[in-house]
C-alpha cells in the first residue's frame, strides 16, 4: 500500500507519525482486528474531517481513537496535518479525487435548500404548526397496512380492528406535506458506501451555520428543555405561556448562542450487522445539534456513534442515557427479503413513530428525513424492488440517491422519475408510483468490501457490548479485556492502552455488569413471528390454507416443546413494549389479550439474551444488561444468537 507522506516524530513521541495532507486529499485506513490507531489534528494546521465529522484541532491532547476492525478516512478541504500513533496493516493516501468534495457536497448543499424552503413554510404559517401538532397525536391513527391483501395476515387472534383500520390508514395518517424538509433513500449495491454517506450528510446538517427555529424566541426553550432531562421539542402554545422567570433566562440564553445545525431523523431500514441498536432491528433516530453536533466512527459497532442522541434504543448504562428516544422495532431477522411481508408491517408501524414525531417537532421536521437501506441484490429486479416501492411510498420519500449502480439508477428513474407508472408489484398494484427525484452519485473508491467472518465478528461484539458495555484496550502484553486478545499495537510493540486516548472504552461506552434473572416460563412469553420452515403456497395441496401466516405471531411452548427450547437457548430476545400496560407485576402480559399486530409494531424496551433453561424447574434464565426488574415480561424471538465465551 502506498505511505501516505509522513515524517516520524516530529517532535512528537516515537510511535506517533506527522502525516501532511494536501488540498482536498483522503487518508484512509483499515483497522484489523486487534489493531487501534489515534489520530488528532494539530492545532492551527489546517481542516480535517472524518465522514463529515470535524476533527477538533487543539493545543490540548485532543486524540480520536479507533479499533474493533473500523476502516475510515481523514478528508480536508484545505490540506492539514495530523498526527496518527499506533498502525494499520492497511492505509494511504487516495490517489484519485474522492467525491466528498464535489458530488457529495452538493448532494448536502441541495437538501440543505430543502430544508430552508422548509423552515420557510413553517415560519409562515403559525396555524399550520397547530394543526400538525393535532395530527401527530390524533389517538385514533392506525399504521396504514396498505400492501397486506392477505386477510388473516397481521390480525392473529385479534386482527379484525387492525383490517378495518388498514382501509381508512391513508386518511388517518399523520403526514402532512407541508413545511416538510427532504427525504432522502440511499439505495445502492452492497457495500457500496451507503451507511458512510448518511453519516457524511447527517454530520454536515449537524454542522450546519443555519439555525433550525421557528422564529425569534424559541431556541432558548429548547436548550432549557434539553438542559432539564426534556426531549427538546417546543409545542407552539408553549412559547405564550411560559413565567415572566424562565423569559428572563431564555432571553439571557438568547443573546448568548442560538443553536445552529439541523436535527435530522436517521432511519436504519438495513437490520443487518452494524445496525443500531443491535442487528434485526430497524429504527429511527432522531439527531440533534446538541450536545455534540457529530457522529465520530471509532468503532463500527456503534456506527452511528454513542454521544447522546445516539446510542440506540436502550441505554445500556447510566451515561449513554439520553433525552431524545430513538424508535426501534424488532424484524428478528437481518435480511429484508426473507419474509417481506413482515418487513413491510415493520416498516409502516416505524412510519407511524416517525410521522408522529415530525408532526410534534418542528426542527426534525424541517431537517428531514435520511434513509439507509440494504445492499440491492440481483434478485430484487425480479420483484420489480417490491420492498424498496414500500419504503419509497410509506416514508412518502422524495429524493433517491443511488450510489454506483448505473442498471439500479435507470431502473429507478424509469420507476420514478415519471410518478405515473403503476406498479405491477403484488399487493400494491393500481396505484400508481409517487414522483421522486433520483440522483446517481459515484462510489468512494475507499469503501471497503466486507467478508462473512468481519460480519460475524462485527454481530458478536455488538451483542457483546450491549450486555457488557465497552472495555478499554488492554494495558499489557499479558492484559486481556474486550479489546482483543492481541495487545500491542500491529508492528509498533506499544501497548494499546498507552496509545492516547485509548485509555478509555471506545466511543466512552461504560463498562457494564450484566445481571441474570429467573424467569418461570409462563411469566416470560415469547413469540415468533411466523412459521419456522414455511412451504411456499404452491406446495401446499389444491384449495388447503396456511394455519400460520407470515405476520402471524406464534407463543412459544418451552414446556412441551424441545424445538422450541432449543431455539431459545443463547437467543437474543426483544422485550417489547406490552400492548396496555401488561399484565403487572406477577401476572403475564397476555391477560391484556393483546392483538398480534400490537405486538409487532411495540418500540423495543430492551434485550435479554436466553443463557439457560430448566426443563424441570419449568425455569428460563436471562442475561440484562442491568440489574433490577426487566422492561417488560414479552418478547420475541428472531434469528440473533450469542455465546458468551
Ligand atoms: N472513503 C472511505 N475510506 C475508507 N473506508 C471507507 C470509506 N468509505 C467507506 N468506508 C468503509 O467501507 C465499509 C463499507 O461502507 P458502508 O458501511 O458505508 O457501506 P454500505 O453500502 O452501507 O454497506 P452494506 O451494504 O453492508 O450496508 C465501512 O467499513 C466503511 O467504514
Amino acid at each position: 500500500m502506498a505511505d501516505p507522506s509522513s515524517s516520524s516524530g516530529a517532535g512528537a513521541g516515537p510511535s506517533i507519525r506527522r502525516v501532511t495532507l494536501p488540498p482536498r486529499s483522503e487518508y484512509r485506513f483499515e483497522l484489523e482486528p486487534h489493531e487501534r490507531l489515534s489520530i488528532r489534528l494539530l492545532p492551527n494546521a489546517g481542516d480535517a474531517e472524518i465522514f463529515g465529522a470535524e476533527l477538533v484541532g487543539s493545543t490540548q491532547e485532543r486524540w480520536y481513537p479507533f479499533g474493533d476492525e473500523a476502516k475510515a478516512a481523514v478528508s480536508t478541504w484545505n490540506g492539514a496535518q495530523i498526527d496518527i500513533a499506533g498502525s494499520a496493516t492497511t492505509e494511504y493516501l487516495a490517489d484519485e479525487p474522492s467525491p466528498t468534495y464535489t458530488s457529495y457536497s452538493n448532494l448536502h448543499l441541495y437538501l440543505e435548500k430543502a430544508r430552508i424552503q422548509a423552515r420557510q413554510a413553517l415560519r409562515q404559517d403559525p396555524k399550520l404548526l397547530t394543526a400538525l401538532v393535532s395530527a401527530g397525536s390524533d389517538p385514533s391513527y392506525i399504521a396504514p397496512r396498505a400492501t397486506d391483501e392477505d386477510p388473516g395476515a397481521a390480525g392473529g387472534n385479534h386482527g379484525g380492528s387492525s383490517a378495518a383500520a388498514a382501509s381508512n390508514a391513508s386518511s388517518t395518517s399523520a403526514y402532512r406535506p407541508e413545511g416538510q424538509g427532504p427525504r432522502v433513500m440511499v439505495l445502492g449495491p452492497e457495500s457500496a458506501g451507503k451507511t458512510s454517506l448518511i453519516k457524511f450528510l447527517s454530520n454536515y446538517a449537524l454542522r450546519s451555520p443555519v439555525v433550525a427555529s421557528l422564529g425569534k424566541g424559541e431556541a432558548g426553550k429548547v436548550a432549557e428543555s434539553l438542559r432539564k432531562g426534556g426531549d427538546g421539542i417546543v409545542y407552539p402554545d408553549a412559547i405564550d405561556d411560559e413565567t415572566e422567570e424562565s423569559k428572563k433566562k431564555r432571553k439571557l440564553e438568547e443573546s448568548q448562542s442560538e443553536i445552529t445545525g439541523w436535527w435530522p431523523v436517521v432511519v436504519n431500514l438495513d437490520p443487518s450487522e452494524g445496525a443500531s441498536p443491535l442487528p434485526c432491528c430497524l429504527s429511527a433516530l432522531p439527531l440533534s445539534p446538541l450536545p455534540l453536533a457529530s457522529l465520530p466512527s471509532p468503532s463500527p459497532a456503534f456506527p452511528l456513534g454513542t454521544s447522546t442522541p445516539t446510542t440506540g434504543a436502550i441505554p445500556p448504562g447510566p451515561s449513554t442515557a439520553h433525552g431524545v428516544a430513538p424508535l426501534s422495532l424488532w424484524l428478528g431477522k437481518e435480511s429484508v427479503r426473507e419474509n417481506e411481508r413482515h418487513f413491510r408491517r415493520v416498516v409502516d408501524w416505524l412510519v407511524e413513530g416517525v410521522e408522529r414525531r415530525l408532526a410534534r417537532d418542528f426542527r426534525s421536521r424541517m431537517s428531514g428525513l435520511l434513509i439507509d437501506t440494504p445492499g440491492v441484490i440481483t434478485a430484487d429486479a425480479r420483484s420489480r424492488y417490491a420492498f424498496i416501492q414500500h419504503c419509497v411510498k410509506a416514508f412518502k420519500v422524495d429524493t433517491i440517491v443511488i450510489l454506483g449502480h448505473e442498471k439500479l439508477n435507470i431502473e429507478m428513474t424509469r420507476m420514478f422519475g415519471s410518478g405515473a407508472a403503476p406498479s405491477r408489484v403484488p399487493g400494491t398494484d393500481g396505484i400508481p408510483l409517487p414522483r421522486v427525484n433520483v440522483i446517481k452519485l459515484p462510489k468512494s473508491g475507499g469503501v471497503v468490501d466486507l467478508d462473512d467472518t468481519y460480519k460475524q465478528r462485527l454481530r458478536a461484539l455488538q451483542v457483546r457490548n450491549y450486555f457488557y458495555g465497552g472495555s478499554a484496550a488492554p494495558s499489557s502484553k499479558s492484559g486481556g479485556g474486550g479489546g482483543g486478545d492481541g495487545s500491542t499495537t500491529g508492528g509498533t510493540g506499544l501497548p494499546q492502552a498507552a496509545l492516547p486516548g485509548h485509555a478509555d472504552p471506545l466511543g466512552g461506552l461504560p463498562s457494564l455488569s450484566p445481571f441474570s434473572t429467573t424467569i418461570p416460563f409462563d411469566l416470560l412469553e415469547v413469540y415468533r413471528v411466523g412459521q419456522e420452515a414455511m412451504a411456499p403456497s404452491s406446495a401446499l395441496p389444491i384449495g388447503a390454507q396456511r394455519t400460520v401466516t407470515q405476520t402471524q405471531l406464534v407463543k412459544l411452548d418451552p414446556t412441551n416443546s424441545a424445538a422450541d427450547q432449543s431455539s431459545l437457548l443463547n437467543s437474543v430476545l426483544a422485550l417489547v413494549q406490552p400492548p396496555r400496560g401488561g399484565g403487572g407485576a406477577g401476572q403475564p402480559d397476555s391477560i391484556q389479550e393483546p392483538d398480534d399486530d400490537e405486538i409487532l409494531g411495540a418500540p423495543i424496551l430492551g434485550f435479554v439474551h436466553v443463557a439457560d433453561i430448566d426443563t424441570v424447574r419449568k425455569k428460563i434464565t436471562v442475561l440484562s444488561p442491568m440489574a433490577g426488574r426487566l422492561p417488560s415480561k414479552t418478547a420475541i424471538l428472531g434469528s440473533l444468537d450469542w455465546h458468551d465465551v
